[in-house]
């Protein structure tokens, strides 16, 4: 192609592009590898001598593991080999798939080169890092195994209830996965939380999660993968999904986080009563960065989660003016399990070094891990890794809530459009006005929907927070009440019809309560699975919607994420 006014040619990507060599990369005992990999970009690793673990679980030796747009390290305690190779690109733009769908299997670098960088094995950013927290973080999870072995010993208590705090970024997941890795290495069976609306967990954005974390973390795509048919080489997790069409915990006021949060709490309360193992593994609970701005509404939202799991100890990484306030606030005081069973139980605060490896995500590349979450919940994973052989089943799976985040098995699935009858779905939408600065405003105006004020319902929430207040009263006395109790109304309202085209293109939660349930109920209900809207038809009042499974639309209110995760462009060509 020419350049205009130039009369340059300019090369083809393919021509100046060429895939690099394996590569072999050689750590020290206590270093670790850092690599960056662009979605559409492959790049496989494989541990040759030694051992290594990637974020807490343990990389088998001469297993090919493959990995696409990933930001990682990849650490050993006493040396190893690796040796990275380029693996094939991954159309990102024109299949409908892109980023995280199907490959071009070429087998070397395909149309999609541009994505390859030019670190080893096309990693856009690759180095070894001798510096890493991860003394400090394996110290952390010897104290927890200690309180484990304490609430085996000792029976009916419970094992530690961690929450993890820090500004964005901070690389609260990443611990959170480290300190899973090693529980599940020692074979504990921990629940991990999942409270960031912005990433799923097992399930798609805009979900909070609670899973019981019995075998190992997926190498490849994170978190391993939620039930589904076909065979699996890690054992899949089935997590509790709530839907929080939020990006943050502080929208709305926090109202309608914080009941969410009871309910969580109150299932994995009720597991860890009746499973021993789980009751002695305790809670990781992993937040969103917004929690860790120090502001009276996040600090209040702090205080429900540390009330809500009777949170034992709290880990803070990256902030030292949060740090303060949570040893300020916490430290040393009891647990609010404590009072219940007459134990001596204290809260401890700990602060922990961020990692030099931990990137800023832009938003370009957490909407690619976003899509690619949302993506891979309907189709699975490309059959992109040589560890493990691709398998197309019928799309049949048993359970559909979880599943999108991470489903690393490498399964194509086969989801089913079907189109509804809009009049016969009950389907709510939150009508909040966002707090999130850049985003416009989002109240509710029932003409958008070109039905009058009567075609929607509104209740009363009924939550109340009765939790005691006792450790912040001094946070607050400078900035008044924490504003929870001024807004009463759940701002989940029913709309009825005719569709509207903002539903296109966006995904709908399936609750297990029925169309006509009270609001509270509905948005304190687990969700069933998730349909994807292809298609509006307003005149004919239709929608053609992509569901995992096929079968009727089961008769459930329903829920539209229209502000999170909002519109996912491309799913269904
Ligand atoms: N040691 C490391 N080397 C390379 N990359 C890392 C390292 N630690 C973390 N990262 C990467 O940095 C990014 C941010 O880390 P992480 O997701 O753990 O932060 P977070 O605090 O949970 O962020 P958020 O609040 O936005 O969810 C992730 O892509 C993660 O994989």
């Amino acid at each position: 192609m020419s350049l205009p006014g130039l009369e340059l040619a300019e090369a083809a990507v393919e021509a100046q592009y060429a895939p690099p060599p394996p590569t072999q990369v050689n750590l020290r005992a206590g270093s670790e590898w850092r690599f960056e990999i662009a979605f559409g970009a492959t790049v496989r690793v494989k541990l040759l001598t030694g051992t290594a673990e990637l974020f807490g679980t343990e990389l088998a030796p001469l297993q090919t593991y493959t990995f696409s747009g990933t930001k990682a390290a990849i650490y050993t305690w006493h040396g190893c080999t690796l040796e990275i190779t380029a693996g094939e690109t991954v159309n990102t733009s024109s299949n409908g798939f892109a980023p995280g769908g199907s490959t071009t299997s070429t087998g070397g670098i395909g149309g999609g080169g541009q994505t390859q960088g030019f670190g080893a094995g096309g990693c856009s950013s690759e180095y070894v890092a001798e510096d890493t927290p991860m003394v400090e973080y394996s110290n952390v999870h010897f104290g927890l195994e200690t309180m484990r072995q304490e609430a085996q010993n000792e029976g009916g208590k419970d094992g530690p209830r961690v929450l993890i705090l820090g500004p964005e970024n901070a690389g609260k997941t990443t611990l959170t996965k480290i300190l899973t890795g090693y529980a599940t290495k020692m074979d504990r069976q921990p629940i991990v939380v999942n409270l960031d609306p912005t990433e799923g967990m097992l399930s798609v954005p805009g979900t909070l999660t609670a899973t019981a974390f019995r075998s190992m973390i997926d190498i490849e795509e994170g978190w391993g993968s939620s039930p589904m048919s076909g065979p699996s080489p890690i054992p899949v997790k089935l997590p509790l999904v709530y839907f929080y069409p939020m990006k943050s915990p502080l929208e709305a006021e926090g109202n309608v986080f914080k009941p969410i949060i009871s309910r969580l709490a109150l299932s994995v309360t009720a597991r860890m009563a009746e499973d021993d193992d789980a009751r002695e593994a305790g809670i990781i609970v992993d937040t969103d960065g917004s929690l860790g701005s120090g502001t009276p509404k996040a600090l209040e939202l702090i205080h429900h989660i540390v009330t809500e799991f009777s949170i034992s100890t709290v880990l803070v990484i990256g902030s030292e003016r949060l740090y303060s306030t949570m040893v300020k606030n916490y430290d040393q005081k009891p647990t609010t399990s404590a009072s219940a069973t007459h134990s001596d139980e204290r809260i401890t605060v700990l602060k922990l070094s961020k990692s030099g490896g931990c990137v800023d995500r832009d938003e370009a590349f957490m909407k690619a891990v976003n899509e690619s979450q949302i993506r891979s919940y309907f189709f699975g994973t490309a059959a992109t890794s040589t560890a493990s052989s691709a398998t197309s089943v019928g799309g049949v799976i048993t359970s559909i809530a979880g599943g999108g985040g991470s489903n690393s098995n490498k399964i194509t699935l086969s989801p089913h459009t079907q189109q509804l009858d809009f009049e016969s779905l009950a389907l709510y939408n939150y009508t909040i006005t966002s707090t999130t600065t850049e985003e416009e405003e989002d109240e509710y105006d029932p003409s958008n929907f070109g039905a009058g004020a009567e075609s929607y319902t509104s209740l009363t929430d009924q939550h109340h927070d009765t939790s005691p207040y006792d450790p912040l009263s001094s946070t607050y006395s400078s900035s008044g009440p924490s504003g929870s109790t001024n807004n009463d109304t759940l701002p989940l309202k029913k709309f009825t019809q005719p569709p509207t085209l903002a539903l296109a293109n966006s995904l709908i939660a399936i609750t297990h309560v029925p169309p006509n349930a009270p609001v509270a109920d509905i948005r304190d209900s687990s969700i069933m699975g998730f349909v994807y809207v292809a298609d509006v038809d307003a005149d004919k009042k239709k929608i053609r919607v992509l569901a995992p499974v096929g079968g009727r639309m089961p008769a459930k209110a329903l829920v539209w994420g229209k502000n999170w995760p909002g519109e996912v462009v491309g799913l269904v060509g």
